[in-house]
Order: structure tokens, then C-alpha cells, then sequence
């Protein structure tokens, strides 16, 4: 038996295209006499489609496009669509052939935590499917089905000799072993082997890495699919097991991240139908980082970087700015602020009079630049990349309206530790950052030599802080404990998480890489009292 396994990048809502790519696929594997073709989790609708599942109509259209599917002769279908049944909502997975739905499988397990919410739309499913193809009895399930011992177990009482898994399952740093343990675990208890088709591509803040892979019985991986990228695959089963078949490697930590990370922005753009992105350079990391990936993912020629240099501006970040833009080919503007500046200050004279300058003047300097970003972006249908990252989204070390201002927070789970080992990874591919930028202290440049360790603890530190109240969720008291930081600094830290809530509410929307992102699977009140 020959089964055609789609790592499917769908477009969530677009119906008619995910089907056509669909079909065409299909057409693909019958050309390739293919026995079988499946696609991931929700292919027809793409995942996850939110509260579009809320809506009848939605149920409807996606099965209209379910209906082509079924003129397709020749092969046996596994096709994720959303199901509705009187007052049942189901994730369901159609088993189609001949112009028949041969078998319907409704996902049994709901994920609903972390960046899941399946219980507020679907009804779970309550019986194993198992269906033959060539005299092979295949038993399917759905994603968050594999994370447990029991749907598996259910298709091999029901006699299944293979499971066909379709999957939606978003990265995030170390996701990917996880899913090959966990793998690991049902075909062991089972003595079974898997074929596991995942979701590739950006989706708001989701990256889904893709990576499918089969396993055989004896728990090796025989086939793995190149991570970050669409394609179609051919596996054979023959005399009971899955035979061996490409093996690409899951790329390494920072490689990873960063292909995901330029998935995430070209998704983005493009998906949502962007000519380009504009951002602010500043000769800082942040900018610099962001621009790089920018560059890598869209093209010099769909990128455009504007210096805004204030009375604060050291000559070294506009000389760095010129040296990258000089590297990338990228469009580059500069546009002095002083005399916006000047006349934002001129006509708060009168209200201000006798009142001392202080984070208002800095902030008001950051809205300018956010307000020049924002007339480009209109001006030439460029989204605004913001390039704050998580430290300072932790600690609300950001201006609302001002560089906070944008549609699209690349660098908004990445700590400026991780910004700093992504820089210097991306600088091992190809020279492209200067290396000063790399090396200087970290500076606003809102405020005469202004650095970020005057108002944070150093950034080591902060960020390791940070991950334990935000991705461990351990207490104040637990970290003190660990004595890596000082007790003020704990408690500064924790202070500014919990009093920035309303800037992270505000915030564009940006790519998940840790396992608790600013996100949805962040989700604290911003009228809070409690001491983390
Ligand atoms: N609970 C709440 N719910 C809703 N809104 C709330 C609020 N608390 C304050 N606000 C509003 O937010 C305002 C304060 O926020 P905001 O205006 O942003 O200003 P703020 O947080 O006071 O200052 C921004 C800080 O970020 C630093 N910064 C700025 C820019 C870039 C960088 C960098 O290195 O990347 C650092 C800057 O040096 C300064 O320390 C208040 O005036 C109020 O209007
Ligand atoms: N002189 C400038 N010209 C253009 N954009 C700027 C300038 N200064 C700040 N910005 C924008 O505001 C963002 C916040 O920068 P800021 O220098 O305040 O802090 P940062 O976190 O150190 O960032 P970076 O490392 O990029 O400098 C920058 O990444 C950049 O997009
Ligand atoms: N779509 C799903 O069911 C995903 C849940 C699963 N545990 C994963 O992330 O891999």
C-alpha cells in the first residue's frame, strides 16, 4: 500500500483554495498510484479557524467544498473538515473514496489548554475508526487523540495494523521531541506504526513546523519531513510495517527558531496581503535582528528601513544602520525628528510650564517615530514590524502608540538573550549584522546616554527571571530560593510583569516559540492584585 502524505500549509478561511490545493495533491498522488492520501487536522477549513466555528454558515461552506472532494476517483481520501449535526459541532476526519464518505472519525480528545480552546466549539468524539485499503486494516485519529493512550489503543482493539494521524500541532522550542516521545509511547504499547501528517505555516501567532514523520513498530523513525516547508511524500507499507524513507533532520535550536520566525512573518505578510514591511532601524540589536529576518524571508526590494535619528541618536547607530543597509540592499530612509519634536514640545509648553522633562519627552519621541512608520505603512501597504522583544514585553520597557505601534511583533517571545544568539547564528549563515551592534550596550536613545541596565537588571539575569515566572509560573518565593538573583530584582521584575498587563493587551500580534507566549496561552487580568 502506498499513501501519500500531505504536510499542508492551509490558509485558515479560505476554503476554496485549501481545497483546490487539496485536489490538486490528490491528483498528484493518483498520478503517483497512491493508495491512500491524507492531509492534516482540518485541512478544508485550516486550523485553527477560532470562532468562525461558531458560525452555521461556516459548517456549511466548508462541507460544500467536502462535496468536490468526493467527485475524486481513484484513491481513498482522509479529509479534515468541521462537521455540524443538529446541535453538535465536530472536529471531524471524512475517510472518502469512490464518491463515498466510506468512514467519519470525530476527534475524541479536545485539547483545551495553552493556546487551545477545542472545548468551546466541538462535542468529542466517541468511536475509533478503522477502514481497509489494499487488505490493510488503518485506523485513524486526530491530533491531540495521539497525546493519550486510549484512541490508538481503541483503533488496534478494533483490529487497525497501521494509524494514520492528522495533525494541526504548532511549534514551540522542543515540541518536536516531545511529539517523537510521545509517538514513541503508542507504538510500544501498541506494537504499531504511525504516520503522522502535520500543519505547516504561519497563522497569527501560531507557527505550525510541520515535520511529519512515520514511525515503524519498532519505534524508529523511517520517514521525516523537512520542517517550516510545504510538500507531498510517499510512504510505503509493506509486510506490515512502514518501509524506510527520506530523513530530514529537525534543524537546530537557533536554526529552528529562526526558520520559524521567517515562516511566521511571510505567512503573515502574505496571507494578509501585504506589498511589503516597513520598520524603524535604530543601530540596536532589536532592529537590526529583525531586519535580517525580514530581509531572508520577504527580499531586499519588499523591506524598507527608516533611520529616525533625535538629538539623542549616537553616531555609531546611524553609521551601523548605513553599514547593514548597505549589506542588505535593503531601502533605507532618514528622517530626522527634531523638529516634529520640537513642535510637539512647542504646543505642550503652555500645559507643561514648570514641570519636569521625564519618560513623557522620551515616550513622545517614540510616538513620533511610530507615527512616521505608520504614514508609510499607509502610504505604500507595508505592515509595521514592531521589534520589541519578550524582556521588554515582560517588563513594559516599550512606549504604547509609539515603537510599541505596528502590526506584527516578530520578536515578541524572544528574549534578548535569544535575540543576542539569534543575531550572532544568523551572522554564521552570511555576514549581515555589524558586529558593533552585536557588542554595544543595549540603549533606548530616549534620554542622554541612556542604557537599558539603569532602570533593568542585566538582561542575563532579567531573563532568566523571566522565564520562571512566565513559562515555569513559579512564585516570588520560589526563585529567591534559587538564589541566582537578588530578592530585589525578583521583586522588581515580578512588580513590572504584573503592572504591564495592559501593554501586552495592546500589543500586535507576534510569533509563539516558548511555551508560554504573550498570547493565548497568556491570559492574565489587567486589573489584578496579586503578587506573582
Ligand atoms: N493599567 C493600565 N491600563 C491601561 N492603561 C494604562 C494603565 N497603566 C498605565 N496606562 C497608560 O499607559 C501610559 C504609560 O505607558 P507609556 O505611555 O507607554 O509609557 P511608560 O510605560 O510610562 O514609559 C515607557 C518606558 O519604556 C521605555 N522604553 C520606551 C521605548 C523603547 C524602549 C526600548 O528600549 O525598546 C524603552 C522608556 O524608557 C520608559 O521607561 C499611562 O500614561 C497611561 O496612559
Ligand atoms: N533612531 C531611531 N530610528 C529609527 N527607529 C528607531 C530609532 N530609535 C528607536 N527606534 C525604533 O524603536 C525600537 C525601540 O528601540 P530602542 O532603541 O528604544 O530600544 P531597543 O530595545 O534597544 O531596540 P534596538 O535594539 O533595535 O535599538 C527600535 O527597535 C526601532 O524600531
Ligand atoms: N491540534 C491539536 O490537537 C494539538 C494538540 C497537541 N497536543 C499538539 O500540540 O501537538
Amino acid at each position: 500500500m502506498k499513501i501519500a502524505s500531505y504536510q499542508m500549509n492551509a490558509i485558515v478561511g479560505d476554503l476554496i483554495r485549501n481545497t483546490d490545493k487539496l485536489i490538486n495533491q490528490i491528483n498528484l498522488a493518483i498520478e503517483q498510484k497512491a493508495d491512500v492520501f491524507i492531509a492534516p487536522e482540518l485541512a478544508i477549513s485550516g486550523y485553527p479557524p477560532e470562532d468562525l466555528l461558531l458560525r452555521e454558515g461556516f459548517y456549511r461552506r466548508c462541507h460544500k467544498q467536502l462535496e468536490r472532494i468526493l467527485q475524486i476517483d481513484g484513491i481513498t481520501m482522509l479529509i479534515g473538515c468541521p462537521y455540524r449535526i443538529g446541535a453538535d459541532n465536530f472536529n471531524s476526519l471524512f475517510v472518502i473514496r469512490d464518491g463515498n464518505i466510506i468512514g467519519r472519525y470525530d476527534k475524541m480528545l479536545l485539547p483545551n489548554y495553552g493556546v487551545f480552546d477545542e472545548c468551546r466549539y466541538f462535542t468529542p468524539g466517541v468511536s475509533p475508526l478503522v477502514f481497509e485499503v489494499n487488505q490493510v486494516k488503518c485506523g485513524v485519529v486526530i491530533c491531540e487523540d495521539m497525546w493519550d493512550s486510549v484512541p490508538i489503543a481503541e483503533a488496534k482493539e478494533n483490529g487497525a495494523e497501521l494509524v494514520l494521524i492528522a495533525n494541526a500541532s504548532p511549534f514551540e522550542t522542543g515540541k518536536h521531541q516531545e511529539r517523537l516521545q510521545i509517538a514513541k509511547y503508542r507504538v510500544e504499547e501498541n506494537q504499531i506504526p504511525l504516520v503522522y501528517v502535520n500543519q505547516v505555516g504561519g497563522q497569527d501567532e501560531l507557527i505550525f513546523d510541520g515535520a511529519s514523520f512515520a514511525m515503524n513498530k519498532n519505534g524508529n523513525v523511517v520517514y521525516q519531513e523537512t520542517a517550516f516547508a510545504e510538500n507531498l511524500a510517499f510512504l510505503n507499507f509493506i509486510d506490515g510495517d512502514i518501509q524506510s524513507a527520506e530523513i530530514n533532520q529537525y534543524p537546530e535550536n537557533e536554526a529552528a527558531i529562526y526558520n520559524g520566525l521567517k515562516l511566521a512573518l511571510g505567512d503573515y505578510i502574505n496571507k494578509n496581503g501585504f506589498k511589503g514591511v516597513v520598520l524603524g532601524l535604530s543601530g540596536g540589536i532589536d532592529s537590526a535582528l529583525t531586519l535580517a529576518i525580514a530581509v531572508d524571508t520577504l527580499g531586499a526590494d519588499r523591506v524598507m528601513a527608516v533611520m529616525m535619528p533625535s538629538q539623542y541618536t549616537a553616531g555609531i547607530s546611524v553609521d551601523d544602520s548605513r553599514e547593514m543597509v548597505d549589506i542588505l540592499k535593503v531601502r533605507y530612509e532618514e528622517i530626522a525628528i527634531k523638529p516634529l519634536f520640537d513642535g510637539f514640545c512647542n504646543s505642550l509648553e503652555t500645559i507643561f510650564e514648570g514641570l519636569a522633562t521625564d519618560t513623557t519627552e522620551e515616550n513622545l519621541q517614540a510616538r513620533i517615530r511610530g507615527n512616521l512608520l505608520m504614514a508609510i505603512s499607509n502610504k505604500f501597504g507595508y505592515l509595521v514590524v514592531t521589534t520589541g522583544n519578550k524582556s521588554e514585553m515582560t517588563t513594559g520597557y516599550a512606549t504604547l502608540y509609539g515603537d510599541m505601534a505596528g502590526g506584527f511583533a516578530l520578536l515578541k517571545d524572544i528574549t534578548k538573550t535569544q535575540v543576542y544568539q539569534l543575531s550572532r547564528w544568523r551572522n554564521t549563515q552570511g555576514y549581515v549584522i555589524p558586529e558593533r551592534i552585536i557588542t554595544r550596550a543595549p540603549s533606548a536613545e530616549l534620554r542622554d546616554n541612556q542604557c537599558d541596565q539603569d532602570s533593568l537588571p542585566e538582561y542575563d539575569i532579567l531573563d532568566k527571571i523571566l522565564v520562571d515566572l512566565v513559562e515555569n509560573r513559579l512564585s516570588t518565593e520560589e526563585i529567591i530560593a534559587k538564589a541566582y538573583a537578588n530578592t530585589d530584582d525578583v521583586h522588581k521584575v515580578a512588580h513590572l510583569l504584573k503592572i504591564n498587563e495592559y501593554k501586552r493587551r495592546q500589543a500586535a500580534v507576534g510569533p509563539k516559540v516558548s511555551r508560554s507566549a504573550f498570547a493565548k496561552d497568556w491570559r492574565y487580568p489587567n486589573t489584578n492584585k496579586f503578587r506573582f
